[in-house]
């Protein structure tokens, strides 16, 4: 059990401080954390009551592969388990926080002749039906308060999870997020059938969906969807990660942090039967338009840049 007093986080179970934690500046440490490998383009590690999970592949805009999508997942199931840790933290680097799935990925996918499916269908259901209700289904179920830093914009499935986390900082009024389904042969996934109606109201999510529309900046702040704009417009990701982890750090002094997790529970409870009901026919549904194979077509237009996103 962990306690913040009189400045030090005090874990009960060994009677002492585990951390120290200064108002302004939050002492850290990178705790080995057993069973999980790494992964080149998401780092995490704990400090204080916070479970920090970074994508740092700036160069492609951090988009991420069906692998990486999975270690997500991996990483939500390590924060859960550690009774250390009251707050899951996803922060991002460079100018994008994702631009969703990797069309190099999905076209490896599509040209492994190295493993031998028995159909599309079989294809499929292990390419992209497993992993996309595994990482949902990580961030439906999370016990731990979800935070996001949004740095810059999200595209596709990792703005479908950015929508199933609990708070949202943006670092400017740069920022969006962007469903692209329709452009690429593609129906909602991660949730977004339910979260996006439920954050922005049906009407809106239908506009951006059906016509491909980001949600801006304005729209983000008028639902609400985004906590606080730091305002940071000329400042790195960098110092807006540090700057969004100090104010948190002042922000849990005082808190019985177990009142956190119980408040989640009951939030969560709000639309969880929802949220799993939806995951599992999103993929069903998404299933026919992979085998059929517009949505490769279009991821590969995409990745020759004859297809671009209307922003
Ligand atoms: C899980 C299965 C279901 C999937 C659901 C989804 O997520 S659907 C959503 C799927 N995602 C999308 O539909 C988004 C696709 N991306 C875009 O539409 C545009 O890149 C942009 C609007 C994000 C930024 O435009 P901009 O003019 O500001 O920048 P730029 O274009 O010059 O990019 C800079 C570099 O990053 C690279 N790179 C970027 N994205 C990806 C990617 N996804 N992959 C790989 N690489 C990517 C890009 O190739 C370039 O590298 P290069 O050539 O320098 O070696």
């Amino acid at each position: 059990m962990h306690r913040y007093i009189r400045g030090q986080y005090m874990d009960e179970e060994i009677g002492r401080p585990r951390l120290v934690v200064q108002t302004n500046s939050i002492a850290e440490t990178d705790k080995e954390m057993p069973g999980i490998r790494k992964n080149e383009k998401i780092s995490y590690r704990t400090v204080g009551p916070f479970f920090i999970i970074q994508l740092v592949k700036p160069g492609n805009l951090n988009a991420l592969e069906g692998e990486d999508y999975i270690y997500l997942g991996e990483l939500l199931e390590l924060a859960d388990k550690d009774p250390h840790v009251y707050f899951t933290v996803l922060q991002s680097s460079g100018r994008f926080f994702s631009s969703g799935a990797d069309f190099k990925g999905i076209a490896k996918a599509q040209g492994d002749s190295s493993i031998e499916y028995a159909s599309e269908t079989s294809k499929w259901l292990s390419n992209f039906v497993a992993r996309n209700v595994y990482v949902t289904d990580a961030f439906i179920k999370h016990s731990k308060v979800l935070i996001c830093c949004l740095n810059g914009p999200a595209i596709g499935m990792s703005a479908a999870l950015v929508a199933l986390c609990d708070i949202v900082y943006s670092m400017n009024d740069k920022v969006y997020l962007l469903y692209p389904f329709a452009n690429l042969g593609l129906v909602t996934e991660g949730g977004t059938t339910v979260s996006l109606p439920l954050k922005f109201g049906v009407n809106t999510a239908y506009e951006h969906l059906m016509f491909n529309k980001p949600f801006k900046y304005d729209t983000l702040c008028e639902s609400g969807f985004i906590s606080k704009n730091f305002n940071m417009p000329s400042a790195s990701s960098e110092e807006f990660n540090t700057t969004v982890l100090e104010e948190l750090g002042r922000k849990v002094e005082g808190l019985y942090l177990p009142s956190c997790l119980g408040m989640k529970k009951l939030l969560q409870s709000n639309h969880i039967d929802s949220l799993n009901k939806i995951n599992s026919m999103e993929v069903n549904e998404s299933l026919k338009y992979w085998v059929d194979g517009e949505p490769l077509r279009r991821f590969s237009q995409l990745g020759s840049k004859q297809r671009k996103h209307r922003l």
